[in-house]
């Protein structure tokens, strides 16, 4: 899959929204794997939650150029850049600023990626709406994830996909069983070790 051209963007701004890194690179990655899969599903819509620089979105807008693309984040100038991203590599994006997913309803996404804020923090830490909300994920790095996970029956077609990004510490074990207890099934996409972090992504469905 080609990576979006960003040289729209200043450096600078990358002080208030998250740089792409490695997990952004991985998620793609997956996303590049399961590339002849998501052309045969041909999916109608897709939404990636917390789209930061918005390099992912754009980069699945470039791959399978007939969807419709949506985007949200907690952080303002996320959505901002995540927008012109998107118009830099001619994929068109609607981005809205905007908690997880909460103002969505009616199972309209055949696609949901999420790259989230996984770190273990403190609970107070993941209250944010800058750049720490990039990272923050409170107790487990599971916080922000969990709540995600509640919503994915009802922003999810019954045959839509979910991919999620998460670290070894967020217990993918028990994201799993969540997952499985709400009718999913699940399947590892890749898996990668980047310093002293394991990174991998899950690809929940029916
Ligand atoms: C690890 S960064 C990933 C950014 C981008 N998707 C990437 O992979 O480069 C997590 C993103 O999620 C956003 N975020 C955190 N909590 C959120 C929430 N509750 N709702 C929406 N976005 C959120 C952050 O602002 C940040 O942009």
């Amino acid at each position: 899959m080609e990576t979006p051209h960003q040289e729209h963007i200043n450096k600078d701004d990358f002080q208030h929204v998250y740089e792409p890194a490695e997990d952004s690179f991985l998620l793609i990655d997956a996303l590049e794997k399961e590339l002849n899969f998501l052309k045969a599903f041909n999916p109608f819509s897709c939404l990636e939650i917390g789209s930061g620089s918005g390099v992912i979105i754009t980069a699945l807008g470039m791959a399978l150029p007939n969807s419709l693309y949506f985007c949200t984040d907690v952080n303002f100038k996320a959505c901002l850049m995540s927008k012109s991203t998107a118009l830099h590599n001619r994929v068109g994006l609607e981005c809205v600023n905007m908690n997880l997913a909460m103002c969505f309803q009616n199972k309209m996404f055949d696609i949901v990626i999420f790259n989230p804020p996984y770190v273990v923090t403190g609970s107070e830490e993941c209250m944010s709406n800058g750049i720490e909300a990039s990272w923050a994920g409170g107790n487990k790095g599971r916080e922000v994830i969990d709540k995600l996970l509640d919503l994915i029956p009802k922003i999810l077609t019954d045959q839509g996909i979910f991919y999620l990004l998460l670290i070894e510490e967020n217990i993918p074990e028990e994201v799993k069983q969540i997952m499985l207890n709400k009718g999913y099934k699940s399947k590892l996409i890749i898996k990668r070790q980047v310093k002293n972090e394991n990174q991998l992504v899950l690809k929940f469905y029916k």
